[in-house]
């Protein structure tokens, strides 16, 4: 069963920044209600969000109450006039959210990650005119993102926007998703006319971010904020740190909206952009070292020497070149990585010192 409807929904907001908010999952119709009533009293949003079907990483979390909950969302909006927003990852989920009359439907990080999945809800979609929105994929991979966005639009989708929450790195604390903010940015580039909004809920996995990184991403020209409330976060279902609460959302947005960005809160952004780099850059640094480890036991077996010129030089003028493409001076990554390979052969010779230890006393 396909809805075609003609509700105001179906063409997107375009106000600017185009915010949509609220909880991270539909947990009641009372929730619903007060986070929808305390956004209307805002003023500045646009869309309510709430999940219904939640995509978990591990089993029995809690999944969402799925179309229940689609009626509650139902029901609020015919009591405040809230329009909402939902997730969908399949096209069940799509025929479902469309039977209640959601305003604005996104795919998540997940599921653009799959473009079996993807090109299901594409087709759900076909002939229904009601705005999408598509998260960037878990990995930065700009043509799996455009190819998600390329799929809807050629299925006929006229209303497609992005949401920009971040990619998954194996560590970037302090955030939960490092941004990499130059890969929504070069969409944007890509796309002119498609509006990306950023998710900082998602980016940052952490309430005291959600400030700084909303104030970045406006700076840099995102279209809007995509932001979760809940009205208390602490017993919050799913994603409980990373939910404000209604009053330190209206702080947020009156903050970012009527206050230009001073040099302090660049600055807080920066380095706290600056910390999850260097958090990534000890974190190679440690595995690198734990392999030259590894490569020291296997030359002790085969009694090869420890300094490898020839092996040096290669990855030496490997990690120049590159640095090169990306503007890094040749004299500073050559300052770096000969101090790297120090590190490394005093860590092989301390293991070889070691076994030759072993065997004098054996
Ligand atoms: O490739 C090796 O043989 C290593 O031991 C690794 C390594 C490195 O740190 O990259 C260390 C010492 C050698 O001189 C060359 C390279």
């Amino acid at each position: 069963m396909k809805c075609n409807d003609s509700r105001e929904g179906s063409k997107i907001r375009r106000q600017q920044p185009l915010i949509i908010a609220g909880p991270c999952s539909a947990e009641s119709p009372q929730q619903l209600l007060s986070v929808a009533n305390e956004l209307k009293r805002n003023g500045k949003v646009s869309y309510m969000r709430a999940g219904v079907w939640k995509p978990r990483t591990t089993p029995n979390s809690f999944e969402g109450y799925g179309s229940e909950a689609l009626e509650w969302l139902k029901e609020v909006r015919q009591e405040t006039g809230m329009p909402f927003a939902t997730e969908v990852a399949n096209e069940k989920h799509v025929y479902e959210a469309l039977k209640f009359g959601a305003d604005l439907l996104w795919i998540g990080a997940r599921t653009v990650s799959n473009p079996f999945a993807v090109q299901e809800i594409a087709v759900a979609l076909r002939g229904v005119h009601v705005p999408v929105l598509v998260k960037n994929p878990l990995s930065p991979d700009l043509k799996l993102w455009e190819g998600a966005i390329n799929r809807l639009r050629l299925a006929g989708v006229n209303e497609v926007g992005a949401v920009h929450r971040g990619f998954t790195m194996m560590n970037s604390s302090p955030f939960r998703n490092f941004p990499m903010w130059e890969v929504a940015l070069q969409l944007k580039a890509n796309n002119p006319e498609l509006m990306v909004l950023s998710d900082p809920s998602h980016i940052s996995g952490n309430s005291a971010y959600i400030e700084i990184l909303s104030r970045r991403a406006l700076s840099l020209g995102f279209n809007g904020l995509m932001i979760e409330v809940h009205p208390n976060p602490q017993i919050a279902l799913s994603d409980a740190k990373q939910q404000i609460t209604p009053n330190q959302f209206n702080s947020i947005i009156n903050s970012i909206l009527n206050k230009d960005n001073t040099d302090e809160d660049i600055m807080a952004e920066l380095r706290t952009e600056i910390d999850a780099l260097d958090e990534m850059l000890v974190w190679a640094l440690s595995n690198r070292m734990a392999i030259a480890t590894e490569i020291a036991k296997v030359k002790s077996q085969t009694g090869k020497a420890i300094i490898q010129p020839d092996r040096w030089n290669d990855v030496l003028a490997k990690v120049i070149g590159k640095g090169f493409k990306m503007g890094l001076r040749t004299e500073f990554i050559k300052n770096l990585y000969n101090s790297i390979h120090r590190e490394s052969l005093q860590a092989q010779e301390a293991l070889a010192n070691q076994k030759n230890e072993m065997m004098k006393i054996g």
